[in-house]
């Protein structure tokens, strides 16, 4: 049996926009109110993924969320016709209706926590959509989010969906963002890192003071038990909460891992010595490859300006790994310096390869944000919804899809147009007809 690790890419919705959303996340308050370009973003993603494609990587492709999202608005008392709700939300509560706009679905590495079939105890692989209570604009996702995965990895026999965790600041799940996987082989049952930022439970634990910690332990733990995990074969490790107050509003901003390489800044997590040695100690005997990135080679601050950390860490068909590097990386010269030295030090990294995902990143999502990864068999894959893979076919027609559907320029003002909400269903409705999704949108029911 061959064994991927698949990447499921967030497909930028229509209503891409800038509204400083997201305190906590520099990019997200200091690009608010700039205006953005819808198309160039998606095709920006899209690119990435089909680089990806022809790297011989299994690539997916996941559907955005419907925005404007006329439901929630309608939730919290607005009334009349679509049209009359966007125009009230706009007068009455212009910030309620920039979060109901929000493009953030695309960011799918908050879409869920994915525990591979060789991890959990059922030999199935579970998918929990991450609550992401911490941002109201986020919060309004996972109930879209389990209808879009169920219709992509639409087979019961090999997929387990949960249910988003309890809507509560003490079970914050903000997905795979703050959760990695260390394993030799994909197919091999792996170590689950849970990279927290607070306890609910014990406020005397250690805690950010200026910026939110948007995972806790106990959503992590409940992920645990919910995905059948082995205790042995998992690991909780506390974010640093200083780095937290710099910036680092998900883990993934300071670590990413891949297979037997785990790549991380040496302020990312608190207790390091120890929680290394619990992971080396669970993972076995074979080679381990911890590449720790020092303060003086790279400072906190060029690590969240640049999105190091937030790279992509894949296994080429070839063996060699392949880091995913935004081309702010490049632009900054300690980053590129670091970069050019990493595939030099004799760990599996050996390439580096750099996508411009801007439109993504001025809202504080680089690469590694735009993908959820989901380590599978090839019986697994075949079980996938296959009009959600990436090949020439698919590329070429969400290409066009973008086109016809897509704006070049969006600023907030324009959120309250209704034409906007028609574009938008007009495209997600023809969408979900391409990837075969069926009716995943409350517009559609
Ligand atoms: N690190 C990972 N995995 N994901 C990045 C998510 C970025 C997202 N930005 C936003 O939601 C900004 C939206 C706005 O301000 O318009 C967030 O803060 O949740």
């Amino acid at each position: 049996m061959k064994h991927f690790e698949a990447n499921f890419d967030g497909l930028v919705g229509p209503t891409h926009n800038y509204a400083g959303l997201s305190f906590g996340n520099v990019a997200s308050l200091s690009n608010a109110a700039a205006v953005s370009n819808p198309r160039a973003a998606a095709k920006q993603g899209l690119k990435k993924a089909k680089a990806l494609a022809d790297m011989g990587m299994v690539q997916g492709m996941l559907a955005p969320q419907e925005r404007p999202d006329l439901h929630t608005l309608r939730r919290i008392g607005f009334t009349g016709s679509d049209a009359e709700v966007l125009n009230k939300a706009a007068k009455q509560a212009p910030a309620l209706l920039r979060a109901c706009c929000s493009a953030s679905s695309m960011w799918t590495a908050n879409a869920a926590t994915v525990s591979p079939s060789a991890d959990c105890r059922d030999g199935k692989l579970h998918f929990t959509p991450a609550n992401l209570v911490d941002k109201l604009h986020r919060s309004i996702e996972p109930i879209t989010t389990g209808n879009i995965l169920a219709a992509t990895f639409n087979n019961d026999k090999h997929f387990s969906h949960h249910q988003h965790l309890p809507e509560h600041a003490s079970f914050g799940d903000e997905g795979a963002a703050n959760h990695t996987r260390l394993c030799r082989e994909y197919g091999k049952p792996g170590i689950e890192l849970f990279v927290y930022g607070q306890q609910a439970t014990n406020p005397a634990a250690p805690k950010p003071t200026k910026y939110p910690a948007r995972q806790t332990l106990e959503a992590s733990q409940a992920i645990a038990r919910l995905h059948q995990l082995d205790d042995n074969n998992t690991v909780y490790i506390s974010q640093n909460p200083d780095v937290i107050d710099q910036g680092v509003f998900h883990n993934d901003v300071i670590a990413v891992g891949n297979q037997n390489v785990l790549f991380y800044h040496q302020q990312a997590y608190l207790d390091t010595k120890n929680k290394l040695a619990e992971i080396k100690q669970k993972f076995g005997d074979s080679p381990l490859h911890f590449i720790e990135v020092p303060t003086n080679k790279v400072a906190i601050q060029d690590a969240v300006k640049t999105y190091l950390f937030n790279t992509q860490i894949i296994t080429l068909p070839s063996g060699e790994m392949a880091i995913i590097a935004p081309t702010n990386c490049q632009e900054n010269e300690a980053v590129h310096a670091y970069l050019q030295e990493v595939v030099t030090l004799g760990t599996p990294i050996k390439q580096v390869h750099y996508f411009d995902v801007k439109q993504s990143m001025q809202n504080g999502g680089g690469p590694a944000c735009l993908r959820l990864r989901v380590a599978m068999n090839d019986t697994e894959v075949a079980a996938v919804n296959q009009h959600t893979l990436m090949n020439d076919v698919l590329f070429s027609e969400l290409n066009n899809w973008i086109d016809k559907h897509y704006r070049d320029r969006l600023s907030v003002e324009d959120l309250a147009d209704p034409q906007v909400l028609i574009e938008s269903r007009t495209a997600l409705d023809e969408l979900t007809q391409l990837m075969n999704l069926g009716s995943v949108y409350q517009f559609q029911k």
